[in-house]
């Protein structure tokens, strides 16, 4: 901008300079003098035009960036922070068939003290030995411990029917898993005022790793904007657990609702819960990565019993 007013005001001196510059009075007729004083006006109009035009798309710009602010930082450690929102009209119409699992009201809510670092660490080998053995040729794998399924090139494999993983999971590594997943079904249950026993672990439930690599297939395409309820119908209750710190492990990838005043992001940072009613009130996309790899956990809890799923088990 500072360039394009340096030659606005270049501009403005040249369309000035023959009005003033008298120098030789033979050539300062008077029809010549009004003549560039007239072509004066319409320059410096034009050049504040141009400045305030500037002005505007700068003004403009910036209060895009206003329009995107930061919930929870990485750096902070939040015993817990909720933004209340308003249930939407198909969320509460759905959620009022299933007794007790109704929330007290809709919201989001982020903890970093649920889940331990130490524990987002046991949890991260787990996911890593899975990963290992799959990958997506594209930006995006998912490993789901439930239904084995692992992303591999741009297919799904399913995890326990290969040879290499047979043993691959102990039993520790289960209990570490339904250890973190009852903390937090416990943590769901509190913050919305629901009935423990009336929510009920459903599918998916998966470990993701995003990376800066060009998708392949759709299922690399994690940064859609989207609402969880539509894309996956048991969803009433979703979380994340971050087993990676934004800024540090890897650079992009956080989280932003997206509302009508402004956008909110939360910054992944290990151990991080985050937590929401699944409807449309808590639309949501993750930003691409740009570098090092993202790795997180979606945990999501049915009101529906008919969706809850069985236990990990060796
Ligand atoms: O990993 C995240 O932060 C969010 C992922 C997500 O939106 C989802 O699994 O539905
Ligand atoms: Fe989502």
């Amino acid at each position: 901008m500072s360039e394009l007013k340096r030659r606005n005001k270049s501009k403005d001196i040249t369309s000035e300079k023959p009005a003033n510059d008298v120098k030789d009075p033979e050539k300062k007729h008077a029809g010549a003098t009004a003549s560039s004083t007239n072509q004066s006006i319409p320059l410096r109009v034009l050049s504040r035009i141009v400045v305030i035009s500037s002005l505007l798309i700068v003004v403009y710009f910036s209060s895009k960036d206003d329009k995107l602010k930061t919930f929870a930082k990485q750096s902070e450690l939040l015993p817990g922070k909720g933004r209340v929102v308003e249930c939407s009209a198909e969320y509460l119409k759905e959620i009022d068939n299933f007794e007790g699992c109704y929330p007290r009201e809709c919201k989001r809510y982020i903890s970093d003290k649920v889940i331990s670092a130490r524990e987002a660490d046991d949890l991260l080998a787990i996911a890593k030995k899975g990963f290992k053995l799959g990958g997506s040729s594209g930006g995006a794998s998912i490993l789901d411990l439930h239904s084995g399924a692992l992303s591999k090139g741009q297919h799904f494999v399913n995890i326990y029917k290969l040879d290499e993983a047979k043993d691959l999971f102990t039993e520790n590594d289960f209990n570490t898993f339904r250890v973190i997943k009852e903390k937090i079904k416990y943590s769901v249950a509190h913050h919305f005022g629901v009935d423990p026993s009336k929510i009920y672990l459903t599918s998916p439930t998966f470990f993701s790793e995003m990376t800066p690599r060009k998708a392949v297939t759709i299922h690399d395409e994690y940064w859609h904007p989207h609402v969880d309820k539509e894309t996956y119908k048991s969803f009433h209750y979703t979380t994340l657990l971050y087993l990676g710190d934004y800024g540090i492990d890897f650079k992009g990838g956080r989280f932003v609702f997206i509302d009508d005043k402004y956008n909110s992001t939360v910054e992944p940072r290990k151990g991080r819960v985050s937590m929401f009613t699944s409807g449309s009130e808590n639309y949501h996309y993750v930003e691409k990565v740009t570098d090092g790899v993202r790795y997180a956990m979606t945990v999501a809890f049915s009101c529906d019993k008919k969706y809850e799923i069985n236990e990990l088990k060796k």
